[in-house]
């Protein structure tokens, strides 16, 4: 390993520990792995006082032994490690030190180390800007560093700004720096809302929909940070939130912006304030958070007694209120009955008596909404909101029924996010030649969004933007009247077989899936003619070896990132011409294996009935 000039391994004497130990792994890397791995190692050394940080870092980096590994993935897990570190660097340094900013050189340059170059210049931009501010003293000539950083970003991003796909030939590149939806709506004018007794609602092309093309923006009702986002983003639109600001009242709720941490007040922050904490620690934070966000945001809106009035007339006629349905926007009753009557789908009684069976729900899981299902937790949390929000005709014999319907009503909204949210991913760099998995960033709720049904080759993708705008975008084409579908499990992955997914899924999110994938094992067709089949390389006759050895008939995700040439083809195909990532969605997967078999041997990927996991 290169001896650092700094002399780091004084300072971190694990360090050494790990050149003995891996010293030998370390020597069969390809040059470009090493140079890139001293390149990162140099970086954290920079910066100081963190070593337990950068401990993490080499047991993370030890642990990936396994030499499949190596060539591809080995340096990106490595990458993506620094930038965790880099990134709680700036989490926990104050903005006004030199720390603060060196936690951006760092992350700057390994953004420039993974060809990030937007990323980069965004990070070393924000560095110079940060110094500037606060007069830092450049005793490490930090700032010639940045400028020349920047300026090297700059000439890489013209050089190797993507040419759009020919396949997109209308397609306009969405501007991420403002998002705004077109026509001052939500829905562009691809898609309808609609229901059926099949699908209950869903979401429908109204005409033909090129990948990439996007499907709709829109603003997000409620999003809940994962876990490991809560001290680096924003609680109220899940942007970063570096240089974030704090509320002043509970100093737990960091938020991205002024604007943000106003908007959260004002909407339900003001009551939320006084258990966010308490809340935080709960098992079910996500989903008892977000129903208390609405549930707040409801009582706010036309006061409890209007809630509850409302809620009672539901539940006593809800057949007739299927006109709500699909119409969320016109007033508060029909807002809140479009919410709370979410659950009621068509929904197939055999499939939830299976899944009772399987113990895949609970038994009583239908206990949970009735208002006798008394949680201490969750009373004490309840009491706060109905103590700050009753109005002051609720008197105290009123307040038992108030609580009873409240807590109802609460339990609802619990199951509604479970089942209608969905988890959004950070985006990978859009260069990068290596699929990054997608890291959960939040789980959201729009209008739009609670509607689309999945399809394990699922014809669109979610991301968020910046401003916590929640977007769809096509990654297969959609023809006119084709459900839009997305895919519900990141964990689908790959090969797995029909009868896997649906497992999966009814683990994850408590359904059988009917999509026509598992309903009958359908493929997607490629979107082109093959020609001809590629001239077999020495990747593909391991490959066939291995395919045919019949021990291990399916590729590996390694054998398959290995080979650049589909690399190249996908990203081509599907990456450079999506507006975001399409490595952020599992259908992606599938439909890379399709077109892998489909270059190598020009034959469609057929699922085998027998199949592994890998
Ligand atoms: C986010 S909602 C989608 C909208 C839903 N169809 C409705 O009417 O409200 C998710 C629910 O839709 C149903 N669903 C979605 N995709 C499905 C599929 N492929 N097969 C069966 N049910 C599905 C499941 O009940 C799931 O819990």
């Amino acid at each position: 390993m290169k001896k650092s000039k700094t002399g780091s391994s004084a300072r971190f004497p694990f360090w050494n520990d790990q050149i003995r130990r891996f010293e030998s792994d370390y020597a069969k890397l390809p040059k470009v792995v090493r140079d890139e791995m001293n390149s990162a190692m140099e970086l954290m050394e920079r910066i100081t006082e963190k070593s337990t940080e950068v401990t993490m870092i080499c047991r993370g980096f030890v642990k990936m032994k396994n030499p499949l590994y190596q060539e591809v993935v080995h340096d990106s897990v490595f990458h993506g490690i620094c930038f965790a570190w880099a990134g709680r660097c700036l989490a926990y340094a104050r903005p006004s030190s030199l720390e603060y900013v060196q936690g951006l050189q760092a992350r700057a340059d390994l953004h420039y180390h993974v060809g990030n170059w937007d990323e980069c210049m965004l990070d070393a931009r924000e560095a110079l800007d940060q110094m500037k501010r606060y007069k830092l003293t450049d005793w490490l000539g930090t700032a010639k560093r940045l400028g020349e950083l920047l300026a090297k970003a700059e000439a890489k991003a013209i050089e190797h700004r993507p040419e759009p796909h020919p396949s997109m030939n209308n397609y306009e590149p969405l501007d991420v720096e403002s998002q705004k939806p077109p026509n001052d709506g939500c829905l562009f004018d691809g898609v309808e809302p609609a229901y059926n007794e099949e699908w209950g609602r869903h979401l429908v092309a109204k005409r033909d929909i090129k990948v990439g093309e996007m499907i709709f923006v829109e603003d997000m009702d409620c999003c809940i940070l994962a876990e490991e986002k809560i001290h680096t983003n924003c609680s109220h639109c899940a942007a970063q939130a570096w240089c974030g600001v704090a509320c002043d009242q509970c100093v737990y709720a960091l938020y991205c912006s002024v604007e943000c941490k106003d908007a959260a007040w004002s909407d339900y922050h003001e009551i939320e304030c006084q258990i966010f904490e308490e809340v935080n620690r709960r098992k079910d934070r996500m989903e008892c958070q977000a129903a208390l966000r609405l549930l707040i945001k409801f009582i706010k809106m036309e006061g409890l007694e209007k809630v509850i009035r409302t809620t009672n007339n539901y539940d006593r006629n809800a057949e007739l209120h299927r006109k709500y349905f699909l119409d969320k926007k016109s007033g508060f009753v029909s807002t809140y009955i479009w919410y709370y009557s979410l659950l009621d789908r068509a929904g197939n009684d055999e499939d939830a008596e299976m899944l009772r069976e399987a113990r895949i729900v609970d038994e009583h899981a239908d206990a949970e909404e009735s208002s006798d299902n008394y949680d201490e937790a969750d009373e004490a949390v309840l009491s706060v909101v109905l103590g700050s929000l009753k109005p002051d005709d609720v008197n105290e014999g009123s307040y038992d029924d108030c609580m009873c319907t409240v807590r109802k009503i609460f339990k609802r909204l619990q199951r509604i996010f479970r089942v209608n949210s969905h988890w959004f991913g950070l985006l990978p760099p859009r260069n990068s030649p290596i699929p990054y998995a997608a890291e959960v960033k939040c789980f959201a709720f729009s209008y739009y969004s609670s509607l689309i049904n999945h399809d394990c080759f699922n014809n669109s993708a979610l991301a968020i933007g910046k401003g916590g705008k929640l977007m769809a975008y096509a990654v297969a084409p959609i023809k006119k009247n084709e459900q839009v579908t997305i895919s519900y499990s990141h964990m689908l992955y790959f090969n797995l077989d029909a009868t896997t997914r649906r497992l999966n899924l009814a683990q994850e999110r408590k359904f059988i899936c009917y999509c026509r994938g598992c309903v009958n094992e359908w493929v997607p067709r490629p979107p082109w003619t093959p020609t001809k089949t590629l001239k077999s390389n020495i990747f593909q006759t391991a490959l066939l070896d291995h395919v045919s050895s019949n021990k291990n008939w399916y590729l590996t995700k390694q054998q398959i990132i290995s080979n650049k040439i589909i690399v190249e083809f996908v990203n081509k195909q599907i990456y450079e011409s999506s507006p975001a990532s399409a490595f952020c969605d599992t259908g992606y997967y599938r439909r890379f294996i399709n077109l892998a078999y489909h270059m190598m041997y020009g034959v469609e990927w057929k699922v085998p009935e027998q199949c592994h996991f890998n």
